[in-house]
């Protein structure tokens, strides 16, 4: 029986990573002309495939904002030419203005690309919001963690990771290949319900970076207490020196070593000691590979250490 599984999902299957699609593979779409619609479509050309962009009004975009391959239209006809992906890469609100297009997206795959424009916690994330509107269609969440200038730059340099979520296995599946041989790291975090953490990823600053950040202000509060007493308050009490010149100075010097030794024992020991008992027990390499995850985790805490 032939199922949706055995049509490949992108153009041409290529099964090493870096190779390229077939230049008369499917055609993407992408709805908008913006500036991530710009990055977007060069970073497609330039990865072999062939892209379509539908505007409101392509007579007036600026034909050298894209690349020469790229053939701008109608939003209708791009929903229409596109094979089976198409990126939305219109602001949420303008989501309700697409609708007319409703006919043409059947049965495609909508890549929603926003950003939540505050951390307001929404009932509903826009991609939910997509998909309702279009319940026709697929809709799949991805590629918003990723900046226009990211896009164009390709995956250079640090982390290049995109996560991707829908409630369609299949649509998930070719996006999630598509990112892949655009060269970044996508990671499948589940159903479109996933959306809204994903949709609020670009808004998080430093995440899980609260803990780290509290307890090596505690352990200055320590530090910088007990140097008080004893290099301080204590000379003062029994001798009458004063020394509480050296306060915002020397007490604070001769703090900050202490802390930065105790947060890099704090980060490194407690899976040095595991290491070590684990390895007397041959038969736990589960314990084992849970603590280079440690290890790894274990990069911010050092970096405060230093
Ligand atoms: N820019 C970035 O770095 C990133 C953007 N994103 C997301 O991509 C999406 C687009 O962002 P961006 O390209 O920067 O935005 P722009 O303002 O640059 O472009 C938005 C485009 O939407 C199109 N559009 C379609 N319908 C309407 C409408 N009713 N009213 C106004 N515009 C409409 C317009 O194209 P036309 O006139 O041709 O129809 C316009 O060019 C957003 O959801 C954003 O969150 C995500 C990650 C990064
Ligand atoms: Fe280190």
């Amino acid at each position: 029986m032939h199922s949706a599984m055995d049509e490949p999902l992108l153009a041409a299957e290529v099964s090493e990573p870096g190779s390229r699609p077939d230049p008369g593979g499917p055609v993407i779409g992408i709805i908008g002309s913006g500036d991530f619609s710009r990055s977007l479509a060069a970073r497609l050309v330039a990865s072999g495939f062939r892209v379509v962009v539908g505007s409101r009004a392509p007579g007036r975009v600026a034909s050298a904002a894209f690349p020469a391959r790229v053939e701008l239209c109608s939003q209708g006809e791009a929903a229409q030419r596109a094979d089976r992906l198409l990126f939305v890469a219109v602001y949420p609100e303008h989501y309700h203005s697409l609708l007319g297009l409703s006919q043409q997206l059947q049965g495609k795959v909508l890549v929603d690309v926003s950003n939540a424009s505050s951390l307001s916690r929404p009932e509903q994330s826009n991609a939910e919001r997509l998909a309702q509107l279009f319940p026709q269609s697929s809709v799949v969440k991805g590629f918003n963690v990723l900046s226009a200038w990211a896009l164009q730059a390709g995956a250079h340099d640090g982390n290049r990771q995109v996560p991707i979520c829908s409630d369609e296995a299949d649509s998930k599946a070719a996006v999630l290949q598509l990112a892949r041989r655009l060269g970044f790291s996508p990671v499948d975090v589940g159903g479109l319900c996933a959306a809204r953490d994903v949709e609020e990823a670009p808004l998080v600053l430093f995440p899980s970076w609260g803990r780290p950040v509290l307890l090596t202000f505690l352990l200055f509060l320590f530090f910088y207490g007990y140097n008080f007493l004893r290099h301080i308050l204590l000379p003062f009490l029994d001798q009458g020196e004063n020394n509480f010149y050296q306060l915002p100075l020397v007490t604070v010097n001769e703090t900050l070593p202490a802390v930065a030794i105790v947060t890099l024992a704090l980060v490194y020991l407690p899976a040095q000691v595991w290491w070590r008992l684990s390895s007397s027990w041959p038969g736990e390499p589960n314990i084992r590979d849970s603590l280079v995850g440690w290890t790894a985790g274990c990069a911010v805490g050092s970096s405060w250490a230093y």
